[in-house]
């Protein structure tokens, strides 16, 4: 595997879990289910970030926070890719979520709270990547862990931002809010919010294609470089100054969806590494995703495959997608 890109690549996990993928025939609520297999992986957010980078052949750096109880399974990981481990100990253990997948790919997740953390462990993240500045990538994602302020990933991309380096920004909720909340010059360079994500951080009814496009046009004037939706089977919507695309991916396979969007925030962050332009970069990040519903957990398939992928997405002008409002 070929090590590649000009840019230092980075992410942070502040909250990762371990997956616990448990597969039945059917999940009924209030009813006894008996699973048909059961596996674990290592996961979160920023996890599985640096794995698909490290899959990709991307030389990558994880930040962030981990139990030390149970932290073997990630420290594994991390070897087995070469991912350099910057990950500050915790005396405590990582969470595990649970993911109850049905035959046919449904998936239900269960997302635990985690480990505590305080505003000393939160230094201590901003400690290792306080090297960082001017031609950084950066992708910061997850949920925070109890105890940490709204606010923290929004500092660690405000401070990032301020020194030069690119954000790749991936969280919802209030940490979402409070990053967008922020002064221009503290803003991410791209975030990837769903489009539920995006309407309970903005607090609007975001179903109709125009309203999302205002929204997403909103965020980019705003000063933020690059706002990427996910709509799942229906791909993603790709907003910058230079240019508006839809990404639409071809058949997908019926795997779990865990983990996808992670594997689309790698491939923007690949795409971005390696300086490609908007249409490549569209192609590249729904290659990622539709790539990784095919493997469980944190794994991309092999390059040549994610090639492949990228030649079959149907990157089109954003103003088709728009001119085609269902039941319009
Ligand atoms: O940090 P959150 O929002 O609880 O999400 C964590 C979950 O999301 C995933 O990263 C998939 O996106 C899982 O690996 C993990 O269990």
């Amino acid at each position: 595997m070929t090590r590649s890109g000009p840019c230092d690549v980075h992410t942070v996990a502040l909250n990762p879990a371990i997956d616990l993928t448990v597969g039945l025939s059917q999940l009924v609520p209030g009813e006894v289910a008996r699973a048909r297999s059961a596996r674990h992986d290592p996961g979160g957010k920023g996890v599985n970030v640096a794995s698909c980078l490290a899959d990709w052949g991307t030389a990558v750096t994880i930040h962030g926070l981990l139990g030390l109880e149970n932290a073997a399974r990630f420290e594994a990981l991390f070897a087995a890719k070469g991912i350099s481990d910057a990950m500050v100990r915790l005396p405590q253990a990582t969470r595990t979520n649970i993911k109850l997948l049905e035959e046919g790919g449904r998936t239900t997740d269960v997302n635990l709270p985690g480990f505590s953390a305080s505003a000393r462990d939160l230094a201590a993240v901003e400690a290792s990547l306080a090297p960082l500045g001017a031609g950084a990538l950066v992708a910061i994602s997850g949920s925070q862990p109890q105890g940490l302020e709204d606010e923290a990933s929004a500092r660690l991309t405000a401070a990032l931002t301020r020194r030069g380096a690119r954000v790749v920004l991936d969280v919802s909720g209030a940490p979402l809010r409070a990053a967008l909340a922020r002064a221009p010059d503290a803003l991410p360079f791209a975030i990837k919010p769903n489009r539920h994500e995006l309407e309970a951080c903005l607090r609007a009814d975001l179903s109709r294609r125009a309203d999302l496009v205002a929204a997403a046009r909103g965020l980019v004037a705003r000063g933020i470089g690059l706002v990427i939706v996910s709509l799942g089977t229906e791909g993603a919507i790709f907003l910058s100054a230079a240019a508006e695309l839809q990404a639409l991916p071809m058949a997908l396979s019926q795997g779990s969806t865990v983990g996808a969007g992670d594997a689309m925030v790698a491939g923007v962050v690949a795409a971005l590494a390696e300086g490609l332009g908007p249409e490549a970069l569209a192609a590249r990040a729904t290659a990622f995703a539709v790539g990784k519903l095919r493997n469980a957990g944190p794994h991309l398939p092999e390059q040549g495959e994610i090639r492949a992928l990228e030649r079959a997405v149907a990157v089109r002008p954003l103003a088709e997608w728009l001119a085609q409002e269902p039941g319009a």
